[in-house]
């Protein structure tokens, strides 16, 4: 969407013109409420772009501005290269139909029909055959994790599995663009997150294009590829999570994240370092002594040939090593602890306190990909701000 404007009262354009001639909103508010004023973004395929804000910043008003039940007052909505704010009614429908798939904060669904019945709506309306549309709701509501209720009544599930047979009904009118307000904020807490990672796995190999909308900043960043920060009608901030912990774009994002527990949104992947030394294991305790002695360091990342991480070694067990004239490392490596890239620093608190060396970063195949030492992951949990630079002393591992 481009420059999007949306007011509401008797004469909205004649408020958008006065917002553009730099009129505020306060100033205007006697003519009307101006509820989205000039926002502009893209979201690219695959991205879960989440809107945050508090409660009248706008985000309803956004969001149905991009599928058109509220058409903006001025500026361009286009989905998929198509101007919805050109197109006339019927054809907005039909866009709406095909195109786009919304799931609801209080689930929306028609209690005297069936699970199954509901998860296959949408294709209904489409004017789909009835075999086709249970077989496409049987398979959005296996892929939901409810096997087997398509024959129940919404009113013998819970709150949280009824928010599933929402999000059935969105998957199976398999759009691309998935819109969500507020889709998970009836929940409690765990089914809620339970939910986040579902949509987090689902959308791994879905690669929708989802408009997701919160007022919750912890929801916003487990989930957004991208956060535009709402105010007063306005986005005052768009940037990944990184970006806005780092670098908030004024006082008012700044007092948002305040609260936000960055042990819960950094991932191991921002605080790692280049390993420190690497050595295959097929060298002797005399190159890892020159390797520890280079590099000032009193522990070593062992690997084999394909950079898979076999242990760590310490310096007073290789000085021992040396001294015994040992040729190899066999019985000289400990086991090291290893996590991924995308695990969050409040996942690793015990690791950072059992363990000497720090920790291993390595990926699916055990190949290390960094490390993080006990004394960055110590600094990074009582100030989780991401290392801006990290000194580089990476070491190859002999080919
Ligand atoms: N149909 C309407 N007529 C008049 N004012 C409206 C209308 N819809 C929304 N507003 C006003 O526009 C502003 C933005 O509302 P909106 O619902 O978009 O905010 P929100 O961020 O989604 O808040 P919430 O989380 O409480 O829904 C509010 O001041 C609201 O009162």
């Amino acid at each position: 969407m481009q420059n999007v404007y949306k007011a509401f009262g008797r004469r909205p354009e004649s408020i958008v013109k006065k917002l553009k001639e730099g009129a505020t909103r306060e100033e205007l508010k006697s003519q009307g409420m101006a509820a989205v004023i000039d926002a502009s973004f893209e979201v690219p395929q695959g991205e879960i772009f989440v809107v945050m804000g508090l409660s009248g910043s706008g985000k309803s008003t956004l969001i149905r501005t991009l599928n058109g039940i509220q058409p903006a007052t001025s500026g361009t909505v286009e989905i998929f290269g198509q101007d919805i704010t050109k197109v006339n009614s019927r054809r907005l429908r039909s866009i709406r139909r095909e195109k786009i798939a919304m799931v609801f904060q209080h689930f929306a669904l028609m209690p005297h029909r069936t699970v199954g019945q509901n998860a296959a709506y949408s294709l209904e309306v489409r004017g789909m055959n009835r075999s086709d549309r249970e077989k496409k709701a049987t398979e959005a509501l296996n892929l939901v994790g409810l096997r087997g209720y398509g024959g129940q009544r919404p009113d013998q599930l819970s709150g949280g599995m009824r928010q599933r047979v929402g999000l059935a009904r969105a998957l199976a009118a398999e759009t691309d663009l998935m819109l969500m307000d507020e889709a998970f904020s009836a929940l409690d807490p765990l089914i809620r997150k339970e939910m986040q990672d579902q949509l987090l796995e689902l959308q791994q190999d879905l690669g929708k294009t989802i408009v997701f909308i919160t007022h919750d900043l912890n929801e916003a960043m487990r989930l957004g590829s991208r956060i535009a920060m709402m105010r007063d009608g306005k986005i005052v901030q768009i940037g990944t999570t990184e970006q806005i912990l780092n670098d908030p774009a004024n006082d008012y994002v700044a007092q948002f994240i305040q609260d936000v527990d960055r042990t819960r949104v950094l991932t191991a992947g921002e605080i790692q370092e280049p390993p420190v030394a690497l050595l295959g294991s097929e060298q002797g305790p005399r190159a890892a002594h020159r390797l520890m002695r280079e590099n000032q360091t009193s522990s070593l990342c062992v690997v084999n040939q394909s950079r898979v991480l076999q242990g760590v070694v310490y310096e007073h067990d290789i000085a021992e090593g040396v001294a015994a004239g040992k040729e190899t490392l066999s019985g000289l490596i400990k086991p090291m602890p290893a996590t991924h890239e995308d695990t969050y620093l409040a996942e690793l608190m015990t690791a950072a306190s059992e363990h000497a060396a720090g920790l291993a970063v390595i990926d699916e195949s055990g190949k290390l990909l960094g490390v993080i030492p006990r004394v960055t992951l110590l600094n990074a949990m009582a100030d989780p701000t991401p290392t801006s630079s990290v000194q580089t002393i990476y070491q190859e591992v002999a080919q």
